[in-house]
């Protein structure tokens, strides 16, 4: 599985303790940045990130911001993208088995890195549940 990450400065350094987990765990994936916690748009790295989800060059996507909030309304502007925002386990599990999730977005300014990394472990490993959620998900793309 190919994995994104990006953040804006309000979820830099969460991205980067998870970058390090991710490391550590062998998953596959690409820093889109930024580099450094000076101020940035979240929508420029939201947008890019999504769009690659989209087009299939990523099989998912992490977005984190201070909230999360931005980076969830910003990819999900981007048609195919289905961007949960989530700060529980429970959450993680659910939007991947119901929703098919493919971007996962979370605030530095709402959790811990423990937490998040559990939510990034439950959510990179849980598998869409299809069945009755196939006809749901079909209704949002259409
Ligand atoms: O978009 C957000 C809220 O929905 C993010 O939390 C941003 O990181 C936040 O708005 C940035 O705020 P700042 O005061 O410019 O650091």
């Amino acid at each position: 599985m190919k994995v994104i990450i990006a953040s804006d400065h309000g979820g830099f350094n969460l991205k980067q303790s998870i970058v390090a987990k991710l490391r550590e765990n062998d998953v596959d994936f690409t820093d889109f940045g930024p580099d450094s916690d000076a101020s940035v748009d979240y929508p420029d790295f939201a947008r890019p990130v999504a769009e690659k989800v989209a087009a299939g060059e990523y099989d998912r996507g992490i977005l984190i911001c201070g909230t999360g909030i931005g980076m969830s309304i910003s990819a999900n502007k981007v048609k195919g993208i289905r961007c949960a925002l989530v700060h529980d386990t429970f959450s993680a599990r659910a939007t991947r088995a119901h929703n098919n999730s493919n971007i996962l977005a979370m605030g530095e300014r709402v959790i811990g890195p423990g937490l998040a990394d559990d939510i990034v472990d439950v959510w990179l490993a849980t598998e869409y549940e299809g069945g009755r959620h196939e006809r749901r998900v079909c209704k949002i793309e259409e």
